[in-house]
């Protein structure tokens, strides 16, 4: 039964001010703590010095909001009479009236791009994840992996397919907000990555959003009939997991250099698989692999599933393990030849084939992780009283955070420009022509985030570094944004494709 609520005056509240009887005000909101002070993290002594007072000030200078969205069903006695809060407590699914804390259309700018559907889209898309932000802090912090439910009812739910683009294998799916499958585009699949990533624990959102993302693509765009029909509905609907597996421990980027091997068996009709694959998102829990083998005719794609000889071993990454990265060793593993996905030595053009669409949804995620740093920095600024004044009241606090805005915003534009050609462009003309500026919006969104995070931390200080309290975004994003930087291709490789690109078009006749 919830607490009958009784009406104070600020006089009454002012009489109770012991260690026996104990009263503060938040927000015009009127809080026992006598029982709570000897459990308080802060310090016992300390509540009881601020009793009787009015602490909305200071209680906002050292605690989130959540403390008290989480303390208030327990510690709240009544309210102060002929007052109402002034500090609005968002409801879960809310979009942040922050400036710049959401995408301009979301701030009631005109936009060529979006209409009714991607609002739906994406109010449904953060209700879920408001249901979903629990378990995922739970993960995140105890590096557990999502459970085979949460990938059940993502799957359900829509949340699985809105990942990975537009295409055949959407058909008959439920989307979020009810989208039709049919009405699905590319700018809703970046609302899907920029909601995913404001979950805002960036282990615990690989461990439900990369493997798969990456891993399925090259079966629904190359697998053979058989596999197709089995195993794309399997993993949408969250009942299996799949991961990507290239990289090994002699070779990141350079994906020519592989050293996995698979032979042909002298019946000719499987591959034996040996070698060894590292930094596997999502593979400590996954159930089928898309991996990157040398066959006697060169780099080959296999589908293969976990079996005797196929073992994966968590790595310990600067994030969470709810990612589930892996070290995987194969020991005569045996794969069908019918598990081929697309032909014998052409494994190169079907690890090529979603690049670009992996780098895209790289940008989305780490675009929509930066924002929320902005806005995080912008609260914090607003709230946090130094020298007698605020943060923001300072010029130099108020250029670190002008640098971050008019560093981020260009680079949500042009994401949107790109995301409007893929819109628009047939598969062979968006390689031609987007693999350069998707590799440079890379660079540059990564950029970004380096000089957000650097900058952010300073504006925090010390709760910049704590993995608890008013900074732990902070000190996460800057143990994780590099992942970004480095995973998909990295910021050198990007820049470097971007220019020669270009160059590739340079006209042969065009002088200074
Ligand atoms: C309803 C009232 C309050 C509740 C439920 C509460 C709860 C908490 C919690 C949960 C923490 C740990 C925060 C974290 O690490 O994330 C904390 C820390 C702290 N609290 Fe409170 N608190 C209350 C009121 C106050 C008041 C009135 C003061 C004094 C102005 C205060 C001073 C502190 C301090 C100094 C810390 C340590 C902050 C830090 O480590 O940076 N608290 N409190």
């Amino acid at each position: 039964m919830p607490k009958e609520l009784k009406v104070f005056t600020r006089a009454e509240v002012a009489k109770h001010t012991s260690e026996d009887d104990c009263w503060i005000i938040i927000d015009s909101e009127v809080y026992d703590v006598t029982t709570f002070a000897d459990m308080h993290p802060g310090g016992a002594q300390l509540l009881i010095e601020y009793g009787g007072k009015d602490v909305t000030d200071d209680f906002y200078g050292l605690h989130r909001q959540e403390v008290i969205v989480k303390y208030a069903p327990r510690l709240k006695i009544g309210t102060i009479e002929n007052e109402s809060p002034k500090i609005a407590i968002p409801k879960p699914g809310d979009l942040s009236k922050v400036p710049y804390a959401e995408p301009s259309y979301w701030m009631g700018f005109k936009s060529p791009y979006f209409n009714e559907s991607h609002t739906k889209f994406r109010q449904a898309l953060r209700e879920l994840y408001a249901d979903v932000k629990p378990e995922a802090l739970i993960s995140e912090e105890l590096n557990k992996a999502p459970t085979l439910e949460l990938y059940k009812f993502l799957g359900e739910e829509g949340v699985l397919a809105s990942q990975i683009g537009p295409g055949p294998w959407l058909k008959g799916l439920k989307l979020p907000g009810g989208i039709k499958p049919e009405n699905f585009d590319y700018f809703h699949e970046m609302i899907a990555h920029e909601e995913t990533a404001r979950v805002g624990t960036p282990g615990f959102v690989d461990g439900i959003s990369s493997g798969y993302s990456i891993g399925l693509p090259p079966v629904f765009n190359f697998g053979p009939p058989h596999l197709k029909e089995r195993v794309v509905p399997e993993v949408l609907l969250g009942r299996k997991r799949i991961c990507l597996a290239i990289t090994e421990p002699y070779t990141g980027s350079d994906v020519a250099k592989i050293r996995t091997t698979a032979k042909l068996t002298p019946d000719g009709k499987h591959f034996i698989v040996n070698g060894v694959k590292k930094w596997i998102t999502n593979g400590t829990f996954s159930d089928y692999f898309s991996v990157a083998v040398r066959t006697e005719k060169g780099i080959t794609m296999l589908f293969i599933e976990r079996q005797e000889g196929l073992e994966t071993k968590g790595i310990k990454t600067s994030y969470s393990s709810a990612a589930g990265t892996s070290y995987i060793t194969f020991e005569n593993v045996k794969v069908p030849v019918e598990n081929i996905l697309g032909k014998e030595g052409q494994g190169f053009q079907v690890i090529m084939y979603n690049f670009n669409h992996e780098r895209w949804y790289i940008c989305c995620s780490i675009i929509a992780s930066t924002r929320m740093i902005i806005e995080e920095c912008m609260k914090w600024a607003n709230q946090r009283k130094v020298f007698g004044k605020r943060l923001i009241d300072q010029p130099v606090i108020r250029a670190k955070i002008g640098a971050m805005i008019s560093s981020l915003e260009p680079v949500q534009n042009w994401l949107e420009n790109i995301t409007y050609q893929m819109c628009n462009m047939p598969y062979l003309e968006q390689s031609q022509k987007l693999a350069g500026p998707i590799a440079l919006l890379k660079y540059q969104a990564t950029r970004v985030a380096h000089n957000v995070s650097d900058d952010a931390c300073q504006i925090f200080g010390g709760r910049g570094i704590t993995k608890t309290g008013m900074g732990r975004s902070i000190e996460s994003f800057q143990r994780t944004y590099k992942f970004a930087a480095i995973l998909g291709g990295s910021e050198e490789i990007m820049s470097d494709l971007g220019v020669r690109q270009a160059m590739k078009y340079f006209p042969k006749n065009a002088r200074l």
